[in-house]
């Protein structure tokens, strides 16, 4: 049997998110949220699901915890609910959903293992929406005063940071494609909101560094990676575009100080002009300590001028698929990390989710989920093969440690490396969590 040793100081983690798990939406004084609203309007999401209970783990985060420990992870990523601590996004604080952040990070620290904080993981506060939302301004300035209160709060006790999860599915997703909350299909106002969650990255960073808060910050961009169908020029310009709203519209104005031209060009002639104001990109630009990269699946692409906006289709080509549909390409994610790595540097890198969907169930008390370990570890390989070719990756985060609320798809597709019962919220370890729990522990991976 041959071992893949990772660093010394490698992390290893899990991750989930505040709706996707926590539940208690009208308790502990938290406020609506667009995720509120969006899955209790009819068809939005499938079967109905909605977030108003999900995992518990409001209440049953110590359980949680104790699941970690015997994980043996070292790193916890979560998120904080904008609307559990802002009710109305701005001015009068919840000192409930401070305390029970509190208690829930205390705990972790108690059990030795590290927080790692996401600002925001979509839930918007609601009336911030009434307002325009993130295409307004003033929800840029609500983003660093929300962002200013945690620093402050948790100055000590949580040292890493990330502003920003999945710009593309805040922006694209969810205001040009649609699927996600609050379901805009309107490219101009989504390329405007990428925009402004550039601006809202950089602002609080640019506040973290003046409040001298210790620790470091990044963001999180979901990645993915498009092998051009042939050689031809349509083609190998048709996956430029597929990344490039997706990677590069997000990481060279932080890293350049720009937007890519080609996509800019794209935008324009698409009928969505990008705006910027004196000054946004400075603000933009300030250095960050890390990214944190989030890869599921990457396809082969080809032009096709009735493609969607970006004249592009994905190609099948017979990849396994995920219980969701997404193809299985741990080669996609070698090329992208080295993708990023060349063209932006050195900069370190948290893979800060990594993981598949697949629906198996409890039987005699485990579930068999032997495709998730195969996915696991051929991406853990992917990793480590990065890791080998210079690209500076100090740790891997899986997503999720529960099965959890998976956006528009409910509770019908499952994440997590422990399954969870949504009639009696029962937690179940699957045969992966014991397989990523030796790779925790030894710090090395079984080829
Ligand atoms: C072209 C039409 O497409 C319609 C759906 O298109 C997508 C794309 C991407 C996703 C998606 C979901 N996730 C997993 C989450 N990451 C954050 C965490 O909360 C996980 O739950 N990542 N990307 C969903 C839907």
């Amino acid at each position: 049997m041959a071992y893949i040793q990772f660093p010394e100081d490698f992390k290893w983690g899990v991750a989930t998110a505040a709706y996707q798990i926590e539940g208690a939406v009208r308790q502990g004084g938290r406020g609506p949220s667009i995720w509120d609203t969006f899955s209790h309007t009819p068809g939005k999401v499938l079967n109905g699901d909605n977030g108003d209970v999900a995992c518990d783990s409001y209440h049953r985060y110590e359980e949680d915890i104790a699941l970690m420990k015997e994980l043996g992870v070292n790193v916890y990523r979560f998120s904080v609910s904008w609307p559990r601590i802002f009710p109305e996004g701005t001015g009068k604080v919840n000192k409930e959903g401070l305390a029970f952040y509190h208690r829930m990070v205390d705990k972790l620290l108690e059990n030795g293992i590290e927080p790692m904080c996401t600002l925001y993981h979509w839930d918007l506060p609601q009336v911030l929406q009434d307002k325009g939302g993130w295409d307004n301004r003033e929800t840029v300035e609500a983003f660093v005063a929300y962002s200013e209160l945690i620093f402050k709060e948790f100055s000590g006790k949580i040292k890493s940071w990330l502003t920003i999860n999945e710009p593309w599915c805040v922006s694209f997703l969810s205001n040009f494609i649609g699927a996600h909350a609050p379901g805009n299909q309107d490219l101009a106002l989504a390329v405007n909101i990428s925009h402004h969650l550039l601006l809202a990255h950089g602002k609080a960073v640019a506040r973290f560094r003046d409040l001298d808060i210790p620790g470091k910050i990044g963001f999180a961009p979901n990645v993915t990676w498009l092998e051009p169908y042939s050689r031809d020029q349509e083609d190998v310009e048709a996956c430029r575009r597929g990344m490039g709203w997706m990677v590069d519209w997000f990481l060279d104005p932080i890293f350049t100080g720009t937007y890519p031209a080609f996509m800019v060009d794209w935008f324009a002639a698409n009928q969505a002009p990008l705006q910027i104001k004196d000054g946004d990109m400075e603000w933009i630009k300030q250095p960050v300590d890390f990214i944190g990269i989030n890869y599921y699946e990457s396809n082969v692409g080809r032009h096709n001028p009735q493609g969607g906006m970006l004249e592009v289709e994905s190609v099948d080509m017979g990849y396994k698929k995920t219980d969701i549909g997404w193809f299985i390409n741990a080669e996609g994610f070698y090329n992208v990390l080295t993708f990023i790595a060349d063209k932006y540097g050195e900069i370190p890198i948290y893979i800060t989710e990594n993981g598949i969907c697949i629906n198996d169930g409890v039987e005699d008390g485990t579930v068999n989920d032997q495709r998730r370990i195969d996915y696991l570890k051929g991406h853990i390989a992917a990793v480590a093969r990065s890791l080998k070719s210079g690209v500076n990756i100090k740790g891997y985060i899986t997503w999720s440690l529960l099965d959890n609320f998976e956006w528009a798809e409910g509770y019908s597709k499952r994440f997590g490396i422990v399954h969870v019962n949504y009639r009696t919220l029962e937690r179940t370890k699957k045969e992966s969590f014991f397989w990523y729990q030796k790779v925790i522990g030894n710090s090395w991976l079984e080829v």
